[in-house]
């Protein structure tokens, strides 16, 4: 990964996305609305607008009890099982391998009445950062999508609007140890997900429109995809 072109844009956009991700909301600056919540589930956005277009930054936190933040990365960023849990997808292509933990995909997402239908274009890096806070503790594993461009594939050519999205899902797990020396199992374990996301919808959708769709689309995605990571792993091995 370290040769190609786009290490560069990479390597800086993951250390700022992480750095954002890391920041409580409290600290993020003000201006923070909690609009979603669900037990552990907690969803924040802050209302801005570009050239009237809504371009509201999103953050969520959760706290899953039985899976690990290498889990959720895992799954989060293998391809093979982003139909089963992205709720609105509609077709998911891999353009590039630039390495084993970077991908570039094109994705076109179910139209969404009365907006027109919009695809995507991202580079999707996995990566596992040390534990700063905790030195022997699990390491943290974070998943950054950030729009790019690819020459087969010119933004609004078609009959999709392109969107522009920089996503950060980061993930850091927790291990309590059973008490009396029994062999670690998913009861001792849980993972803080916070995930982040900035999406400029392309072209011009209505305001109302847009945060009625994110305001119904994102807390059902945070909860379907944690469902299925629990399915996917409740019998396997845990992965640290
Ligand atoms: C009027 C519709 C305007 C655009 C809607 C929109 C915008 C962004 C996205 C989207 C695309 C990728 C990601 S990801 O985190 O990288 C995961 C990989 O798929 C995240 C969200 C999707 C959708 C379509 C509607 C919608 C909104 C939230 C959640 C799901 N679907």
């Amino acid at each position: 990964a370290c040769q190609h072109r786009l290490w560069p844009e990479i390597d800086k956009v993951v250390q700022q996305q992480v750095a954002m991700a890391r920041m409580g909301i409290g600290e993020c600056g003000s201006g923070w609305q909690l609009f979603a919540e669900d037990g552990e589930m907690k969803m924040y956005r802050r209302e801005e607008e570009l050239d009237g277009m809504v371009v509201d930054p999103l953050k969520a936190v959760h706290v899953v009890k039985g899976i690990t933040g290498h889990e959720v990365c895992h799954y989060f960023f293998t391809p093979q099982y982003r139909y089963d849990w992205e709720t609105t997808l509609e077709q998911m292509n891999v353009l590039e391998t630039i390495s084993d933990d970077t991908l570039m995909f094109m994705q076109t997402h179910k139209r969404i009445w009365p907006a027109s239908q919009r695809d995507v274009v991202f580079w999707s890096h996995i990566r596992k950062l040390p534990n700063e806070k905790d030195r022997d503790g699990p390491d943290i594993w974070t998943v950054v999508n950030n729009s790019t461009e690819h020459p087969d594939y010119p933004a609004n050519n078609g009959k999709c609007v392109r969107i522009f999205l920089k996503v950060c899902l980061m993930c850091q797990t927790r291990v309590d140890p059973p008490k009396d020396g029994t062999p670690l199992s998913r009861e001792n374990v849980s993972c803080k997900i916070t995930y982040c996301s900035v999406v400029n919808p392309g072209g011009w959708a209505p305001a109302s429109v847009l945060r009625a769709v994110y305001k119904r689309e994102y807390p059902k995605f945070l909860k379907r995809f944690t469902a299925y990571i629990i399915n996917q792993t409740k019998n396997k091995p845990i992965m640290f």
